[in-house]
């Protein structure tokens, strides 16, 4: 969709602010560009909506030559979002939002519904904010109502330079999730400018790290992190490339262990043979429709059993009967106990493809040694644990040095010297 053919910038005092790039960006893909101030980034993206002409080098967007497509017809056609929005002050959010269809010549009655339409796809309300003029909102509505305005006429192709960067970090993190959704609904081919490597690794389908002119890795973020492909790109992302590398790295089956199962109408002595033979200490507990219900330990049952085996050996005082095995009651006189009875409820769970980040979170949140994971079915599939997550980390950076999927790569721990 976007493509660049050895493309070099100088500008007329000589810097040499792009060298010879050359690469491209897919229909529909989120590529992020990021490195030092300075670097190009900018230049390399105000090509594309020939804010600055290229001094040789050809850049493609949708199959065309832009450099044959007059400037103001090529704007039309790209949205862009820029840091200090550039929003008009004497204009409402409403004749703001619809500032390239009234360009484009719509009627007055489609520009005010696309702009309404958009307002509510970035998450403004047309009725309370719409007539509101730039001033009267917050920095993060500012933003939103820039990303309405940049899509108003439907581009194909959007150029984001820094938008997101003078917001609050807090809204910054909202703002870069509701991107992340439009972008997975509107599948606009985006190239977005960004200093944060957080920023660029969370919302990059790729990111390009550039050097001083030019790309030095242009790869999913996290094989960036994984394996950066020059020290340069190593000391950018940082030594702490690995802990980045857990919001971009997913749960998968095969990081997951599986525990004994009970369900909740099983007696529990039964539950309590299944985790003595697999010589575990507890058990997920499953509803009859195979959903999570919670957990049981080896001791929970231990104390439940002994407790209804002291009661049936207080009621069968007397009685004559013969004793049983270690309780002094007759097995067969212990009631039968459900893991119903004893199963506690089990809050921490997240769904498979979840980044491993916000599993780690999840176990942080619910102080547990391991949360269970479920499938788009709600169906328990396995539990991870905090070695698992680890493992997983290694396995997929390996994986991603091999290049083989990540149930294929095998890491040695120090467990197995
Ligand atoms: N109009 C200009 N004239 C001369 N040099 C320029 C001009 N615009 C940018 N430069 C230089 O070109 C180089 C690349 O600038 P550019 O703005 O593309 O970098 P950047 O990576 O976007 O930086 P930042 O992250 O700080 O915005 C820098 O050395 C910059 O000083």
């Amino acid at each position: 969709m976007i493509r660049f053919e050895n493309v070099t910038k100088r500008y007329p005092d000589g810097t040499l602010a792009v060298e010879e790039l050359s690469f491209e960006v897919a229909e529909g893909e989120l590529v992020t560009l990021v490195g030092p101030s300075g670097c190009g980034k900018t230049t390399t993206m105000k090509m594309v909506n020939r804010l600055i002409e290229p001094t040789s080098g050809r850049i493609f967007v949708n199959g065309e030559d832009i450099s044959s497509v007059p400037p103001v017809q090529l704007r039309l056609r790209i949205g862009y979002v820029i840091q200090q929005v550039g929003l008009f002050p004497h204009k409402t959010v409403l004749d703001n939002a619809a500032t390239v269809p009234h360009l484009l010549g719509w009627s007055k009655s489609r520009q005010r519904e696309r702009a309404r339409e958009l307002l509510d796809l970035v998450g403004l309300d047309p009725s309370v904010h719409g007539n509101r003029y730039p001033d009267q909102l917050s920095g993060g509505q500012r933003q939103r109502v820039g990303v309405a305005r940049a899509l108003a006429a439907d581009p194909p192709v959007l150029l984001m330079d820094e938008p997101f960067a003078a917001v609050d970090p807090v809204v910054r993190e909202r703002l870069q999730s509701e991107f992340l959704r439009l972008h997975s609904t509107l599948h606009k081919t985006v190239l977005f400018v960004t200093h944060d490597i957080e920023e660029a690794v969370r919302l990059g389908g790729r990111m390009a790290v550039f050097g001083e002119g030019r790309i030095e890795q242009l790869d999913p973020p996290a094989q960036i992190l994984g394996a950066p492909a020059t020290s340069y790109v190593a000391d950018f992302v940082g030594a702490d490339r690995g802990l980045k590398r857990l919001s971009v790295t997913a749960v998968e089956p095969s990081d997951l262990e599986q525990p004994p199962v009970a369900h909740l109408d099983d007696r529990v002595d039964k539950a309590a043979e299944r985790m003595r033979e697999e010589g575990a200490r507890w058990a997920v507990v499953l509803d009859d429709a195979d959903q999570l219900h919670g957990w049981i330990s080896a001791q929970m049952v231990n104390d439940v059993l002994a407790g209804e085996a002291a009661g049936a050996a207080d009621a069968g005082e007397g009685e004559g009967e013969g004793e049983g095995e270690g309780t002094g009651v007759p097995s067969d006189a212990v009631p039968a106990v459900t893991v119903r009875e004893c199963a506690r409820r089990m809050e921490a769970w997240l769904r498979l493809g979840t980044p491993l980040k916000s599993a780690f979170s999840v176990m942080l949140q619910h102080d547990a040694g391991w949360v269970a994971v479920l499938d788009e079915a709600d169906r328990f599939v396995g539990v991870l644990t905090p070695a698992g997550l680890h493992e997983a980390l290694r396995r997929s950076v390996a994986a991603d040095e091999l290049q083989v999927p990540r149930d294929e790569a095998e890491v040695e721990t120090i467990a197995d010297a």
